[in-house]
Formats: C-alpha cells, sequence, structure tokens
C-alpha cells in the first residue's frame, strides 16, 4: 500500500509560504551565502552585514575606515555578521588557520596524508559550529584567557584595534574579535566591557570606545506596546553606556570622531530623543534606512557622530 502524507501535516501554512518566497527572492539572501570579496573571501554571517557595509562605505560615513579608531563594541552581535565587517576593516585575517589548514594534506593519525587534494573538510578540521564556538567548560565572561580565546591571534594577520562583541547568544569565534556572551542590559557587563577594553588596549581607567555599533533587538513578545518600550530602553541604555565609555571627538582631534550607530524601532518619543538628546550630545545625528533593512521593517538606524562626552 503506498503511503500517502496526511495534507495536514505537509500543508505548509500561508505565512512560512510566504517567508520562504520572501527569502528566495531578497538579492542579500543570495549574497550572504557566498564568500564576498568585502569579507575577504568568506561568506557573512547575517544578512544584517550589507547593512553595516552600506551605512559605512556607500554612504561614504567611513567611520569604522579611520586608523585613529582603536576601540570598536558590538553589541547585540550574533550571529556576527557586523563583527565580521568591523574585523575586516580593522584588518584583522577572516580566514581562521584551520580552514588554511584544511586546504592542505591533513595527516592521518596513521601517517597517510588524508585529504591531499580535496580541499575538503575533514572530521578533525572543519569549520566551526554553533555548537563549539568555545570550549564546553569555558566560561563566557572569564577575561583572564583573552589572549588564548576568540580575540587572541591564534596565529592568523594581525589586525589594528581591539573589537568586543557582546550577545546573550553564543557566537562562533572571528578573528579580532573578542566575544563576551552576557545581557548588556545586566548590571555587570557594563564594567566587564570596560575591563576589557582597559586590558587590552593597556589604557587602565582612560579605556574608551571610539565606535559603538548597536544592533540589538530584543525579542519580541507580540504586544505592541511592550516591544516598543523594550526597544527605547536599549537606545537608552547604550546612550548611558556612551556616556561613561566613549572617547570624545575633542581628545582624537577629529570633530566627528566618536560615533555610535544605532538600531531603534518606531516609538512615540522616538523625535523627541533625536532631538533633545543625541543631538546635544553629537555634532551631527541622521537617520538612516539602508537599502538592506527591508522596507517593510519598523527599524531604522540613528548614525551619531562627534561625541562632545
Ligand atoms: C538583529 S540580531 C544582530 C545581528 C548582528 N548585527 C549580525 O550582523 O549578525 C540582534 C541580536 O541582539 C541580541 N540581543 C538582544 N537583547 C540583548 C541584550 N540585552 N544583551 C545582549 N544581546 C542582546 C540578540 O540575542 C540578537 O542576537
Amino acid at each position: 500500500m503506498l503511503f500517502r502524507p496526511s495534507p495536514i501535516v505537509c500543508a505548509k501554512k500561508p505565512s512560512s509560504t510566504l517567508w520562504l518566497a520572501r527569502q528566495a527572492r531578497d538579492p542579500y539572501v543570495r549574497l550572504r551565502s557566498s564568500p564576498h570579496p568585502s569579507a575577504g573571501g568568506v561568506a557573512y554571517r547575517s544578512r544584517s552585514a550589507f547593512k553595516l557595509l552600506e551605512m559605512n562605505d556607500k554612504w561614504a560615513m567611513r567611520f569604522l575606515d579611520y586608523p585613529d579608531v582603536r576601540v570598536v563594541l558590538d553589541l547585540g552581535s550574533a550571529p556576527g555578521g557586523w563583527s565580521q565587517v568591523a574585523a575586516r576593516k580593522l584588518g584583522w585575517d577572516p580566514q581562521p588557520a584551520r580552514m588554511r589548514e584544511a586546504k592542505t594534506p591533513y595527516p592521518r593519525a596513521d601517517g597517510s596524508d588524508g585529504d591531499r587534494g580535496t580541499g575538503s573538510w575533514s572530521a578533525r578540521a572543519r569549520p566551526p559550529s554553533r555548537d563549539d564556538d568555545l570550549p564546553a567548560n569555558a566560561n563566557p565572561v572569564d577575561i583572564s584567557d583573552l589572549e588564548n580565546h576568540a580575540g587572541g591571534t591564534g596565529g592568523m594577520g594581525l589586525g589594528r584595534g581591539t573589537i568586543i562583541a557582546v550577545d546573550l547568544l553564543r557566537m562562533t569565534p572571528i578573528p579580532g574579535v573578542q566575544f563576551i556572551q552576557a545581557d548588556f542590559l545586566a548590571p555587570d557587563t557594563e564594567e566587564l566591557i570596560r575591563s576589557i577594553i582597559a586590558h587590552r588596549t593597556g589604557d587602565g581607567d582612560d579605556a574608551k570606545a571610539d565606535v559603538v555599533l548597536c544592533d540589538m533587538a530584543a525579542n519580541l513578545t507580540g504586544t505592541h506596546y511592550h516591544d516598543m518600550e523594550a526597544s527605547l530602553t536599549i537606545c537608552t541604555s547604550v546612550l548611558e553606556f556612551c556616556k561613561r565609555h566613549m572617547r570624545s571627538a575633542e581628545s582624537i582631534g577629529r570633530q566627528l570622531g566618536g560615533v555610535l550607530l544605532m538600531k531603534h524601532f518606531v516609538h512615540p518619543a522616538l523625535h523627541v530623543f533625536r532631538t533633545e538628546i543625541l543631538a546635544t550630545r553629537f555634532t551631527d545625528v541622521r537617520f538612516l534606512k539602508p537599502h538592506a533593512s527591508r522596507p517593510e521593517s519598523n527599524e531604522g538606524y540613528f548614525i551619531c557622530r562627534g561625541w562632545k562626552s
């Protein structure tokens, strides 16, 4: 007897069919899945990477390109597209050492050459997956082993400066990026970030960030009011963080130095937040909606340059 799947089990919900159709049409989804020259020949981990590239490169903001940019924070970093862009901009080699190894013969325990000539991943030299991004016993908030962790050079090309990425979720390592798995809104996280900047730069109490990127988005609850408030809470917390930890334009000697790029969602208080709060703290504040941001999404970005301290 032929097995006929039940139509109830097989039927796709209209919403998932629409989602699949949208993904298939989306040029950024297609771009994301292939190695990209601007990512040093590796694929970007998120379609969000193209938003950051657009805001930095295409609109000539170039806030990541100045040689005086020494410390970049990526808040809400997972899966890592923005960190990849930042790492590349600061000159870190995106090809992990074990990826390069995988293209060369990988010796087997029996002494034979293993994968000679295939260029494929062996079980021992495979790209890191989400499950092996950190050692099982690693404490994501322990900074005592910084040099050997994701942010250490680990045999990769040396870039300049420090990139610190923070997310609630785990993130596969990126050369040059120090990842902290933590809630940015939790009271201890700020001090942890500050101490890592101090440790990496050797600046002690003067440790500051030059560029703060925030793509954080709280999980949607479905309650419009609650979701709007959560977005504004993130924006105000990030600004409070900048008040204590951003390097001022004056101290760099560059008028538009000290940059905050921050995602936000529609909120009735946003205009006031921009004009009465952001605009008093930064020399130049603009609203951006990159093409890579879906038109139907309520998200937008503030690019704020020239921190006045
Ligand atoms: C849109 S994703 C970021 C994508 C990222 N920019 C990229 O290019 O891959 C938003 C991220 O914000 C993180 N997030 C939300 N609230 C957070 C919080 N309080 N602390 C840390 N991360 C948070 C989420 O876990 C999620 O990974």
